[in-house]
């Protein structure tokens, strides 16, 4: 991966690795650095130095650091310099350095708003992982958590429900070969419930996926913090002990809910059973449908919205399912599992050729790129070209086509079961994925009244969610441009929700 390759220009990508020359550089100094920061090419020399600035960073005292960040004289004179070089400039190559300071202003901006991703990967992430380790978060072991029951497994990991033992107490040893459980533990249902990912050890392709899922997951608490669950950290296991195997690594989230939007569909109330979560309030004398109607537009919207956020950064999810969307107590809807995803603003987890999908939510097209589209260059290049990706080929459509399946089964009781889907999908692909000849054709015998509701936005919008691209691969609407969708528009979803937090306010 080009990411990997290229650790120089995006700190951020390497976390890990900025962690584990932390110690060799804080006791050098520049001369006895080692013989690669040397690199006569100066490009790749201030790549290089970017790539340690967390390093370093970490080990100024406090003090400096802020005094560095609030030097504004120091900013105020450089932009001095600036502008009154640019003064002194004849006309004509004032205005065209000033016309290409402004083109150059768009293409950094333009999605994925590689400026952005440049402050984010050389102020914020290392500033991140100052205040880290100042504050002492994120630096855990395997003796801070008490594993309970398996949620879950992956191809590529186990996932645990679990308990974040208090700092001031202390333990006492393991249980023989065991560790011990939350219910061992007095007072355990007071601690905070943890979500642990074990990473699989000896899977091939496992590591990388761990690595994968930890880097997307400080990226986006970063970038995106209320859409993903709550990443606290990662570790790696000292000992070999109940689930605990010596070398193994762990990532660990804040417990955001008990069920995700799969759990609550696989009820035959579904989706009156999330009218609490969602408004607070169980509807009383209101018509089914246009109640329905209104806890799916809902959900949609925090799905649809936490996509744009996360396709601003340069991230396509890559695998947005109905099992991958936690919700939380208070009705938040929240993505998880990055592991299949991908930043297009430096080529991370970007493989050509290679599909990471669920079959029953992935597009028509396969990839998120086209099919000839080459390895990424290393990540200075590949963030440079990333405006151009992004203006041709948007690959967030992808994520797209999985929310408009999503939507259908919320709206659709036929849809939600394994079978009805499959058999959904084979129709599809006849009616070569157009909705509208689906509906005309199909034998499931859909009800699609939710859809229909109020003059049929909602179907509107599917038609245009679940289709094929365009040969310009346009055609299906972005997340900005489903916000805007008529269905949205009106807004009655987010009244409703204003309404009832005021009725249960009196
Ligand atoms: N932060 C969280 N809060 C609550 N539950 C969570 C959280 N993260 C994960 N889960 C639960 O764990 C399950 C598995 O998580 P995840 O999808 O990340 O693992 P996975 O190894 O990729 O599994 P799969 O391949 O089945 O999706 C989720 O379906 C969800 O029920």
């Amino acid at each position: 991966m080009a990411a990997s390759t290229s650790p120089c220009f995006y700190p951020s990508l390497v976390e890990p690795t900025f962690k584990r020359h932390t110690s060799v550089l804080s006791q050098s100094s520049p001369n006895v650095w080692p013989k690669h920061l040397k690199h006569s090419n100066r490009a790749l020399h201030v790549c290089m130095c970017s790539s340690f600035v967390g390093d370093l960073v970490s080990n100024l005292p406090l003090d400096d650091i802020q005094h560095i960040f609030q030097d504004n004289d120091t900013v105020a004179s450089i932009l001095r310099t600036g502008m009154s070089a640019v003064s002194e400039l004849p006309e004509e190559q004032r205005w065209q350095t000033l016309g290409g300071a402004a083109v150059g202003w768009v293409y950094l901006t333009a999605r994925p708003n590689v400026l952005w991703g440049a402050v984010d990967a050389f102020v914020l992430a290392p500033l991140q992982f100052v205040a880290d380790k100042a504050l002492r978060r994120r630096s855990y072991s395997r003796k801070d958590f008490l594993v309970a029951q398996r949620v879950g497994e992956g191809s590529f990991g186990t996932v645990y429900a679990g308990a974040l033992v208090p700092s001031n107490l202390e333990l006492e040893d393991e249980l023989g070969r065991r560790s011990r459980r939350p219910e061992e533990v007095d007072g355990y249902k007071s601690f905070q419930k943890v979500i642990l990912k074990k990473v699989k050890v000896g899977v091939s392709g496992a590591e990388e996926c761990g690595e994968v899922e930890e880097w997307f997951n400080y990226r986006l608490s970063r970038a995106a913090p209320d859409v993903c669950a709550d990443f606290m950290g990662s570790f790696v296991a000292d000992a070999t002990r109940g689930q605990f195997t010596e070398g193994g690594k762990w990532l660990v989230w804040k417990f955001e809910g008990d069920s995700t939007l799969a759990d609550f569909m696989k009820d035959r109330n579904f989706p009156e059973n999330l009218s609490e979560a969602m408004f607070g309030i169980r509807f009383q004398n209101r018509d089914p449908v246009s109640r329905d109607a209104l806890i799916i537009k809902k959900i949609t919207r925090q799905i649809i919205t936490s996509l744009k956020k996360v396709h601003d950064t340069g991230i396509v999810h890559r695998d947005v399912k109905p099992s991958n969307l936690v919700i939380t107590n208070r009705g938040k809807v929240k993505l998880i599992d990055f592991g299949a995803a991908t930043d297009l603003r430096v080529g991370k987890n970007y493989v050509p050729n290679r599909a990471m999908l669920d079959p029953d939510y992935c597009p028509p097209e396969l990839y998120v790129m086209p099919e000839e589209t080459p390895k990424p260059p290393p990540a200075p290049l590949a963030a440079a070209l990333s405006p151009l990706i992004w203006q041709f080929n948007s690959p967030d459509l992808f994520d797209m086509y999985s929310v408009g399946i999503v939507f259908l089964q919320m709206a659709c009781s036929n849809l939600r079961t394994q079978v009805g889907l499959q058999s959904f999908k084979a129709e599809l692909e006849r009616a070569g994925y157009d909705l509208k000849r689906w509906r005309q054709n199909t034998r499931l015998r859909p009800n699609l009244e939710i859809l229909d509701y109020d003059g049929g936005k909602g179907w509107d919008l599917a038609t245009k969610l679940v289709c094929e691209r365009s040969f310009l691969r346009r055609g299906r609407l972005s997340a900005g441009a489903a916000l805007r969708h008529p269905y949205f528009l009106l807004g009655d979803d987010q009244a409703t929700t204003v309404l009832a937090k005021l009725s249960l306010t009196k």
